[in-house]
């Protein structure tokens, strides 16, 4: 038996394999992550990386190969397994005439907990929103604010994944350093943390390994903390010219 196959993955891939007609988006795809374990999922436009986030929420069905959700396997149990990731989009969409403490509390109790204004507060602090802007209403609210009150909505979802898609893109560089505290504040809990991105400046300071993904093909995986954030950008384009 294997390291991989000892250890209880937050996330496991075996194999899977997308297409869309004539298109492989996804070729045998395989990668784990640990508990506790940042990993960023890297390509060009294109390669896949959407697709297997979509993949793993259940939102598309592999030709082939299946996914694990902390032991849940999606194709088998597709909303236990959905159960228990929480998915931060790109853009969060709030209510916009009521507060943050007012929106995390409305989210979470739509998924089943209920928060009271000390527990709402303490979430939104974790997800690095600043005080003065808790009891504000999210109409006036930054991207980088809705990103922190949407991260301290998957916070309160007690997920044991994490999931994001591109979540610094149109973040100032304050903002994407803010987001990137939160998700590290997620990984200290124990949530395993897959993030689609492109921003490569950013991959070591988050992220404890990384995956460069190119035409549906994981080409490498590499742990940040051997890298340096140059290196990371060169091993970045050493593979997409390859
Ligand atoms: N619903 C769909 N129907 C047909 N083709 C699709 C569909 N979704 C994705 N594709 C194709 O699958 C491939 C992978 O796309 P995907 O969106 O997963 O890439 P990505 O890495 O997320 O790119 P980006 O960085 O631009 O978001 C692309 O060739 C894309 O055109």
């Amino acid at each position: 038996m294997s390291l991989l196959e000892t250890r209880s993955d937050a996330l496991r891939l075996h194999e899977v394999r997308k297409d869309f007609g004539a298109r492989h988006a996804l070729e045998a795809l395989s990668l784990a992550i640990a508990p506790g374990e940042v990993y960023a999922l890297l390509g060009p436009n294109g390669a896949g990386k959407t697709t297997a986030l979509n993949l793993i929420l259940g939102f598309l069905t592999p030709e082939s190969g299946h996914i694990d959700v902390a032991g849940t396997r999606v194709d088998r149990d597709p909303l236990a397994a959905r159960a228990k990731i929480a998915y931060l989009p790109e853009t969060v969409m709030l209510h916009p005439s009521l507060s943050a403490v007012e929106n995390l509390s409305y989210f979470a109790l739509l998924g089943g907990r209920r928060l009271d204004e000390v527990q709402a507060r303490a979430l939104l602090t974790e997800a690095g929103l600043q005080d003065e802007a808790h009891a504000r209403r999210a109409a006036g609210f930054s991207k980088g604010m809705r990103q922190k009150v949407g991260l301290a909505i998957a916070l309160a979802k007690n997920a044991q994944l994490l999931l994001l898609d591109e979540p610094t893109s149109g973040l100032d560089a304050s903002a994407a350093n803010d987001l990137s505290q939160g998700v590290r504040a997620a990984a200290r809990r124990g949530i395993a943390v897959l993030m689609a991105t492109h921003d490569l400046y950013r991959v070591k300071d988050v992220a404890h390994r990384l995956g460069i993904l190119r035409a549906g093909r994981l080409l490498v995986e590499r742990h940040t903390d051997e890298l340096s954030a140059t290196e990371i950008e060169a091993l970045y384009l050493e593979q997409l010219a390859a």
